[in-house]
Parts: C-alpha cells; sequence; structure tokens
C-alpha cells in the first residue's frame, strides 16, 4: 500500500436478525462502506439471502462489503429449523425468550471470526451485550446499535434513573417522565411489563446496559436537527458517547436496492407503479404496522370498515397468521370490495419506494422507529398506532414534539404477536379524515414534514451532521490502537 495513503478500516456489522434491526444494520454497513471502510456483515444463511442482491450489487461498482455466515443456533435454542428471523415466527411472543436466550449460542463462531479477521472495530446489535467484553479481549473496540432514536433511549434512561412508574398506582393516570427537555407524559399502561417487574427479558436490558458502559459508544439512525435537545440530552446527561449517522435509508440510492430492501416485495413493480401513478398526489394513506405485528381478525375488521367508510385511497400491508381463517376471509372480502379504491399487499411491500411516492399522503404507522424516520424522510405525514417495545415514546415525538403525526389513541401496550386492544372504526374514520383532509391542521402537519424531509436530506448528504459525525468516528478509529495479535 502507498505510504500517503489512509489506513484502510476493517468494520464488522453484527445485527440482531430481525427486519427492524437487519435492515438499518445493512445500510449503515453499506453507509460505512461507501466511507472507504472494509466492511464485513455477520449474519446467518436464511437472514443473509434477504439482502445478498444488495450487497452483490455493491461489490460490482468495488465496494469492499462482503458477508460472513455463521450458523442459526435452532437446535440448541430449541427452535425449530428455517425460522432465523423474529419476523418469521407465526407468534413471537411464544418463542421471544427462547429466541433471545438462543443467542448466546452464536458468540462462539462469532468469536472465531474476530479471532481470524481481527477487525478494527466491531458494530454490534445491543441483543449481543457479550460483544463488548469478548472484542476488548483482543483490543477491538465495539459500537452499539439499538435501531431506535434519541428520543427514547433517553425516556428509557429516564425510567432507570428516577423510576416515576413505581410510585404511580393506577395504570391508567398519566404521568410526566422526569429530567427531559420537554414535559412528556405516558401511563403504565403504555409500558412493557419487563419495565414493570423484574423478568428474564428485563435481567437481559440489564446486561445491554452494562456492555453500553464498557464499549466505544453509540450508533444512532437519526440526524442531529431532528431531535437536537435529546442528542444534546443523550451524550451530556445520560452521558454516552454517541455518533448520528442517519436516515440510513437514504443509503439506498437505486431502484433495485429500494425494491428490494429487506426483502423480495410481494407485488410487482408494474402493478403497483401503475396504481400510484393513477392517483392525485397526496390522496393515498399507506397502512402498515412493521415487520413483527400481526392484528387479530376482529382488530382488521375495524380498521377495514374505518377504512371503507373514510373514503380513502389506499395501500394496505398485511401481515396475517396462517392458520387464521377468518383473517383470511375478512381481508378477501375487503379486498374484493376496495378494488380500484385500495391496493392489498401481502407480506411484503417496498416501503421506501412507496413512501416516496407523490401519491401518498399519510402513513398508518405503528411508530417503529425504521418506518418514523422513513415517513419523516419522504415528508409523509403520521397516524400513530403504537403497539409495543418503545412505540409509545417514539408517539410522543412524533405527535408533541415534531408535531407531524396524529394519535389513534391507544393506551395498552402488546405483545408482539397478540395484539388485542380495539381501535374501533369511529376512531379510525375521524383520525383518517383529519390527516388527510383540507383542515388547517393537516396543512400545517404536511408543510413540517416537508421542511424535516429538506433537513433529513441535508443532514446526510456531505457537509451535513450525519455525514459528519460518520466522518469524525471514521478518523477517531482510525487514530485508536490496532487489534492485538
Ligand atoms: O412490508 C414491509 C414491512 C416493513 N418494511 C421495512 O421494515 C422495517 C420495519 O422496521 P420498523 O418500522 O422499525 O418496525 P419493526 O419491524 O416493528 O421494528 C422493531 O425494531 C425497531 C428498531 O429497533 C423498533 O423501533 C420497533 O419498535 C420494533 O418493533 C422498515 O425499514 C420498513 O421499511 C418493508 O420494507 N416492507
Amino acid at each position: 500500500m502507498d505510504s500517503t495513503e489512509p489506513y484502510q478500516l476493517h468494520v464488522f456489522f453484527f445485527p440482531l436478525m430481525a427486519q427492524g434491526h437487519l435492515i438499518p444494520f445493512v445500510d449503515m454497513a453499506r453507509r460505512f462502506s461507501s466511507h472507504g471502510v472494509k466492511v464485513t456483515i455477520i449474519t446467518t444463511p436464511l437472514n443473509a439471502c434477504l439482502f445478498s442482491n444488495t450487497i452483490d450489487r455493491d461489490k460490482q461498482l468495488g465496494l469492499d462489503i462482503s458477508i460472513q455466515l455463521i450458523p442459526f443456533p435452532s437446535e440448541e435454542a430449541g427452535l425449530p429449523k428455517g425460522y432465523e428471523n423474529a419476523g418469521s415466527f407465526p407468534n413471537f411472543s411464544a418463542v421471544a425468550l427462547k429466541f433471545f436466550n438462543g443467542l448466546s449460542f452464536l458468540q462462539q463462531p462469532f468469536e472465531e471470526l474476530l479471532q481470524e479477521h481481527r477487525p478494527d472495530c466491531v458494530v454490534a446489535d445491543m441483543a449481543f451485550p457479550w460483544v463488548t467484553d469478548v472484542s476488548a479481549k483482543l483490543g477491538i473496540p465495539s459500537l452499539i446499535f439499538h435501531g431506535t432514536c434519541f428520543f427514547s433511549l433517553c425516556i428509557s434512561d429516564s425510567f432507570r434513573r428516577y423510576t416515576p412508574h413505581e410510585n404511580i398506582k393506577s395504570e391508567t393516570d398519566t404521568f410526566v417522565v422526569p429530567g427531559l427537555p420537554d414535559q412528556i407524559e405516558l401511563t403504565r399502561s403504555q409500558l412493557s411489563d419487563d419495565l414493570k417487574k423484574k423478568t428474564d427479558l428485563s435481567k437481559m436490558m440489564e446486561r445491554i446496559r452494562e456492555s453500553e458502559r464498557k464499549s466505544f459508544g453509540i450508533l444512532v439512525n437519526s440526524f442531529y436537527e431532528l431531535e437536537p435537545a435529546y442528542a444534546d440530552h443523550y451524550r451530556t446527561v445520560v452521558g454516552r458517547k454517541a455518533w448520528h449517522v442517519g436516515p440510513v435509508s437514504l443509503s439506498n440510492r437505486n431502484i433495485a436496492d429500494k425494491s428490494e430492501r429487506g426483502n423480495r416485495a410481494s407485488i410487482n413493480e408494474h402493478a403497483w407503479l401503475r396504481w400510484l401513478d393513477s392517483k392525485k398526489p397526496n390522496s393515498v394513506l399507506y397502512v402498515s404496522f412493521g415487520s413483527m405485528a400481526r392484528l387479530t381478525a376482529t382488530q382488521l375488521l375495524e380498521v377495514a370498515m374505518g377504512i371503507e367508510a373514510s373514503g380513502q385511497s389506499f395501500i394496505w400491508v398485511l401481515r396475517l397468521n396462517a392458520e387464521d381463517s377468518e383473517q383470511r376471509r375478512i381481508t378477501e372480502e375487503f379486498e374484493k370490495k376496495m378494488e380500484g379504491r385500495g391496493l392489498i399487499i401481502r407480506d411484503w411491500a417496498p416501503q421506501i419506494l412507496f413512501l416516496d411516492h407523490p401519491a401518498v399522503g399519510g402513513f398508518l404507522t405503528h411508530c417503529g422507529w425504521n418506518s418514523t424516520l422513513e415517513s419523516i424522510s419522504a415528508g409523509v405525514p403520521m397516524i400513530t398506532w403504537p403497539l409495543f417495545a418503545e412505540q409509545f415514546y417514539n408517539e410522543k415525538l412524533i405527535t408533541q414534539v415534531l408535531k407531524v403525526g396524529m394519535s389513534v389513541g391507544t393506551m395498552e401496550y402488546q405483545r408482539v404477536g397478540g395484539e388485542k386492544a380495539l381501535v374501533k372504526r369511529e376512531v379510525i374514520i375521524k383520525v383518517v379524515e383529519q390527516l388527510m383532509g383540507v383542515g388547517e391542521e393537516a396543512e400545517q402537519m404536511r408543510s413540517r414534514a416537508r421542511e424535516l424531509k429538506e433537513m433529513a436530506e441535508r443532514a446526510f448528504e456531505e457537509g451535513g451532521s450525519s455525514y459528519a459525525d460518520l466522518t469524525a468516528l471514521i478518523e477517531e478509529l482510525r487514530l485508536h490502537p490496532r487489534p492485538t495479535v
């Protein structure tokens, strides 16, 4: 190598096997690679199939990026063969503990890869808290990725620090989350059980925090201008070193990468594009609950009836339970009735292409952070319907801080795959009409959403805050002592 050339860093990326984590991880890895870093993504065979075409295209463009496979420990974890991704299980709640416990079996193959390749840095999902120690043994710095925004990381920190929820008797009384830049209120009913009592998952969260403290820092898929008060709060009050590198979905520049992102879409591109092209700007509502959630038959019916009565054109991405004939019947009948006015997509949609289409004017979302940030990056206001994880926190950022969304008003934390709370059709009709209508509030939201889109693009481009943070991180890693051999 020419001695004037900067040293080429080698970074391992190790995502959790769940679409909400795998997708931003792959985007992030590709982003590092486009900055001249040699990148290796570590995952299991069935997860690799979900993005290997994209990586092959990057390689053809000359990027130094590759995938290293390790076996998924189905047998050791007591899980059926052929399921390697959290979103592929019909009822993830029922197997979540086995799945997370099973992740520890990945430690040995991961350690062997580290020994063999000695990368300069590891970016690991928070779900692998052992990575920090394993890497430190070899003198390799590790960065942790949570998948969510600064805002929600700050709320989680406040719960740990002040435990405000422990002094509240009622599940439905609101309380203020202490110590934050804004007055954010939640109810106990919106919190996960793992926060309210000691469970195996809450013990795992303890290990995650410990590994965070020992790590080199945190990577965040967000941009500074979106949540400046929370980015500052996280760095100064929570006290973690953090780099914001998002919105990482903007790493996908061409149609092939966008349409195959995370999976192969289950609808032909010409069919949906022709359909959306035939619609007026901002006239279509996009409805999706992410990669994990499955609504009950009763809830599906309420959504269907609500959308029908609202008179709104729509695209609805459905994730059904294969064995539930009632779900199939309801949605098939609805699909027939709505022909022309609505497009129903089963399993997987090219979400970022939909959100980017000028006809899409609103997104009914479960507030997963990726969907939220993708909607913001596309300038699309949201209807918020949080279900689980940190989605109730994200909802507050959307509706209260950024003011680019309206809530359906759900109050109850759900288990993944077992959604029970019922949002009635009347509520759906009202909020759809409000967001997609011509009122002043909706107009202001659309205008704020457009501003955020521009800010997101600027942050990601050369000269922007996310670009600068990534460049600074790469420089800092270059100065870090090389791993021990
Ligand atoms: O048909 C689909 C469905 C989903 N997606 C993509 O899949 C991702 C889904 O991620 P997200 O919106 O964050 O939802 P979940 O899959 O539910 O994500 C989990 O992980 C996130 C990151 O930690 C958390 O914010 C969520 O609460 C948690 O449920 C997004 O990139 C979507 O664009 C598609 O492309 N097509």
